[in-house]
């Protein structure tokens, strides 16, 4: 029963800040994130692992499943607090206990409504009635429990002297940690400073305690109130993985953590989590909670550490100092991505190529960089494959090719026939058919063959990959030609499909027409 506290290792004044994680409590309680008992072990001995403070668990009385996780995870934590939630109430308090009493190192934390709209019309209390109900339910819980932490729910809108009163009453009846939520995420940084600095003017035996922050998403302010709060005299954040949380989340852990770490030279506070498992919890999360994380979210979002403009990509190459405040590997990232799209320049497509085995000089990178552009122009991302696609295109096509496909406009659609109108530029001429086809493909090879007989010519194969993935992927298809015992095969790759097909089966035609060893221009033409 009385076992030692995370508050209690550290002074009250220190500048270490505890870091509290209610992903398991507050974070499940966005609509639609429930996570499995296994999943919740699992999110829990990672937290445990990478050095959070303390855990809130889950709301023992809200279920049997919440009851069973957070007895569960007290008896597997070898480090961190655990804690469990618990209404004022009596009833809570003792099922709160029964669950976290399995722990090395366990808290109660009870809360109650003390702004004038929860007293008035969620509780139907008095001001009276709400102290009476905090010294009852506190001096019960600190009976069980060395380590209570009490919270007065919707503290940003509770009046200032009664908030006092209220936290007053707390501490004398055993509170260790008080908590000042900002229940809806109404408060702007300079206030959230200013109510713990008023706090602790005001609240006799406030200053024995550690006060604690927690903080609500709903007006994007939740990591700026925690970090001013701190600023101001808290030494606990809580918070969650992702941000997750009712509404718009809670505070996101991986944040607050990195940015006492990042400017440690204005905020000179420590956590004692290890950073580098932040991406490892982030998807941890993501995946029990199903909850994706968007893509620009600080830290741990795909492009935190991703770069696709060209003066970035540039920098970034020369120093990375130029457009990163941290390294990847500060929160368990291999590596910054470069990422190749229509915004990048020449320096990243040469180091990007070359990474990949291609070394190429000046000139051979600007004709590169053309086609590049071209396809990046048509795809939101230009991936390794598509790059690769893009070299033995080059490579297949930059000799001997004599036709050329210059447009191609096909119909096509569930009424058929399929028709293609192609223009080639055969040796230097432009050359202009219209075809018909069973589907796209068939119609543009027969607009091929009318403007280049080739009879004695059979198609032996015909394949198309997806290069990468996603609907704007590029195809790369293959086309390989009989004629003759003589094969010749052609490639080639684009965002649509049947030009890429139509270019490779021109390319194949090509390789066919070297191998005939005929020269006569006159003879390709229809
Ligand atoms: C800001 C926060 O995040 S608070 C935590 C919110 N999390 C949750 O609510 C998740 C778990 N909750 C639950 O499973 C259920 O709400 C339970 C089991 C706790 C209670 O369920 P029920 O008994 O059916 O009550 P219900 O949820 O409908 O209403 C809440 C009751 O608790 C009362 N209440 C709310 N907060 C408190 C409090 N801090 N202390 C005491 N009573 C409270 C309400 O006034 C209401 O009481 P009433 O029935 O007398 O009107
Ligand atoms: C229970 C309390 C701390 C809470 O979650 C809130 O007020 O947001």
């Amino acid at each position: 029963m009385t076992t030692p506290s995370a508050d209690k290792q550290a002074p009250a004044k220190q500048d270490r800040v505890l870091i509290f994680d209610t992903t398991l409590r507050d974070g499940e309680q966005s609509p639609g994130a429930s996570m499995t008992h296994e999943e919740k072990l699992a999110i829990a001995e990672l937290l445990d692992d990478m050095g959070v403070d303390i855990i809130e668990a889950g709301f023992p009385i809200a279920s049997e499943g919440d009851f069973e996780a957070v007895s569960d995870i007290a008896r597997l934590a070898k480090r961190s607090v655990i804690c469990g939630l618990a209404r004022a109430s009596i009833g809570d308090i003792d099922r709160c206990w029964d669950a976290v009493r399995h722990a090395k190192r366990p808290r109660i934390h009870t809360f109650i409504g003390t702004s004038p709209l929860h007293r008035e019309h969620q509780l139907s209390m008095s001001k009276e009635q709400v102290l009476e109900k905090i010294t009852a339910t506190v001096s019960h819980a600190r009976n069980l429990c060395e380590d209570i932490q009490w919270s007065p729910m919707d503290a940003t809108r509770t009046e200032e002297d009664f908030l006092c009163l209220a936290i007053e009453t707390a501490v004398k009846a055993g509170a260790t940690t008080i908590n000042i939520p900002d229940t809806v995420g109404y408060t702007a940084p300079g206030e959230s400073a200013q109510i713990i600095r008023m706090l602790l003017e005001r609240v006799p035996g406030l200053d024995k305690c550690i006060i604690a922050t927690h903080c609500h998403n709903d007006l994007g302010m939740a990591t700026a109130n925690s970090l001013a709060a701190v600023e101001a005299g808290a030494r606990q954040i809580e918070c969650t993985i992702n941000g997750l949380g009712e509404r718009a989340g809670n505070t996101a852990l991986e944040e607050v953590v990195m940015a006492l770490r990042v400017r440690n030279d204005i905020m000179p506070f420590s956590t004692g989590v290890d950073s580098t498992r932040l991406m490892q919890a982030s998807r941890m999360v993501a995946s029990a909670a199903g909850f994706p994380v968007q893509f620009n979210k600080a830290i741990v979002g795909k492009n935190a550490f991703a770069h696709e403009s060209g003066i970035h990509q540039d920098g970034m190459l020369k120093h990375s100092g130029t457009f990163e405040i941290m390294r990847p590997a500060d929160v368990g990232l291999n590596a910054t991505a470069l990422v190749l799209g229509k915004h990048s320049g020449r320096h990243a497509l040469k180091n990007k190529l070359k990474e990949l085995g291609y070394e190429l000089g000046d000139n051979q990178i600007a004709d590169v960089f053309v086609r590049f552009k071209a396809l990046a122009d048509r795809k939101k991302e230009v991936y390794d494959e598509d790059l690769v696609a893009l070299m033995e295109v080059e490579a297949s096509s930059a000799a001997n090719e004599r036709i050329r496909v210059k447009s191609l406009r096909v119909v096509c659609g569930t009424e058929g026939p399929q028709t293609a109108d192609l223009v080639l530029e055969i040796d230097g001429a432009d050359h202009e058919t219209h075809a018909t086809g069973d589907g796209p493909v068939d119609a543009a090879f027969n607009a091929v063959k009318a403007l280049v007989p080739h009879g004695g010519a059979r198609l032996q194969l015909y394949q198309v990959h997806a290069v990468t993935e996603g609907t704007d992927a590029q195809a790369t298809v293959t086309v390989r030609l009989e004629e003759e015992g003589k094969i010749a095969s052609g490639q080639s790759a684009d965002t649509d499909t049947v030009v890429a097909s139509t270019k490779a089966y021109v390319n194949a035609l090509n390789k066919l027409i070297v191998r005939r060893k005929k020269s006569a221009p006159q003879a390709l033409s229809a």
